[in-house]
């Protein structure tokens, strides 16, 4: 799709918006080592438009995180060793219908009780928060590929790359990048969801295995890391803040204003130069270019 197309896909702010009807996300990332990735994410879905984002993470992070952006909220969660304890569902649970979105994964680990937390989190979910938004993107991928086949269904966009696409259909990655197309397909059919393969400059688009979007938009620049992690927050930002979007929709915006932000910055910092950092503030311009304001 083009960005005549795209841009048809991102109506104006409506005049009337305020921050509650923008949309409130809930960021559960990070780790000790990780942060990086959950304040990436987090800081993109801001900028993506969402009204509101709370950042859950291991209390000893979010207390650093708290001083540091002050947009951004912060929920600490039970932790050990700087991870999500299995405990951090208990204090969630009864906050779950504050959010219109979830994003969890981004340097999230893979740590035993940080696994058995999120598989409880998919769980009920599932089971009283059907309608709830849910963008699981790095280690949330790789948890939920371990759950057995739909036990945790959701209203999902799944934003994987190959090596997590291939743990999530028990393929190997080179299989994923060979036959990206049937892959992306097998996967939403899989897990229900809408799933954005990313496959370095070509990222694919499935909800099912009929129909798939390809975007090409970016540059070799991007292969730099926490990229992803504002490709997530930019899904979960668009999704919640625009009126009428789809999951569809978003999946298949999201890629194009991150590469197009990608553009933007490597005309700034070079495409050796760029970090993950600059796409982040070229969001705004991205979607001013879009949207006309
Ligand atoms: N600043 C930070 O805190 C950052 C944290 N990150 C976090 O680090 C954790 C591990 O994520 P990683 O993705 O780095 O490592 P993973 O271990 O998840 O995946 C890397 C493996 O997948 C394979 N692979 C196959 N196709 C690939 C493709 N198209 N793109 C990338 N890898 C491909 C690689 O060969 C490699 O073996 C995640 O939680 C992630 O969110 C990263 O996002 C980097 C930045
Ligand atoms: N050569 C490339 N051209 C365009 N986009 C790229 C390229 N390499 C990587 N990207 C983009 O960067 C992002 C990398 O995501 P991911 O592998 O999850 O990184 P990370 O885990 O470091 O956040 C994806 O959105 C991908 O499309």
């Amino acid at each position: 799709m083009g960005q005549a197309d795209i841009a048809a896909l991102l109506p104006p702010r409506f005049r009337q918006t305020h921050k509650y009807s923008a949309g409130h996300v809930l960021v559960i990332a990070g780790s000790r080592g990780m942060t990086g990735a959950a304040l990436l994410a987090a800081r993109a879905a801001l900028r993506s438009g969402a009204g509101l984002v709370t950042l859950a993470a291991p209390q000893e992070l979010a207390d650093l995180i708290d001083v540091q952006i002050p947009e951004i909220m912060t929920l600490p969660l039970p932790s050990a060793n700087g991870a999500l304890t299995a405990g951090a569902l208990k204090v969630l649970r009864p906050r779950l219908g504050d959010y219109d979105c979830i994003l969890a994964g981004p340097g999230l680990s893979l740590r035993r009780q940080t696994k058995a937390f999120s598989k409880d989190l998919f769980q009920y979910i599932k089971n009283y928060r059907p309608g709830l938004r849910v963008v699981l993107d790095a280690d949330a991928l790789k948890i939920l590929a371990d759950l057995p086949r739909g036990r945790a269904r959701m209203r999902l966009i799944a934003t994987p790359h190959a090596g997590e696409l291939g743990k999530m259909l028990r393929w190997s990655s080179a299989a994923v990048r060979r036959h990206p197309f049937i892959a992306a397909g097998k996967a939403a059919q899989k897990y229900n969801a809408v799933v954005v393969l990313k496959n370095a400059d070509q990222t694919y688009i499935a909800r099912d295995q009929q129909k798939y979007f390809l975007n090409i938009n970016g540059n070799p620049g991007m292969a730099t890391a926490g990229s992803g992690d504002v490709l997530a927050g930019i899904t979960a930002g668009l999704w919640v803040s625009t009126r009428g979007m789809t999951a569809l929709r978003a999946a298949v915006c999201a890629p194009y204003v991150h590469g197009l932000a990608g553009n933007l910055a490597a005309q700034v910092y070079s495409l050796d130069g760029l970090i993950a950092g600059d796409i982040l503030v070229q969001i705004p311009a991205a979607l001013k270019l879009l949207k006309g304001a």
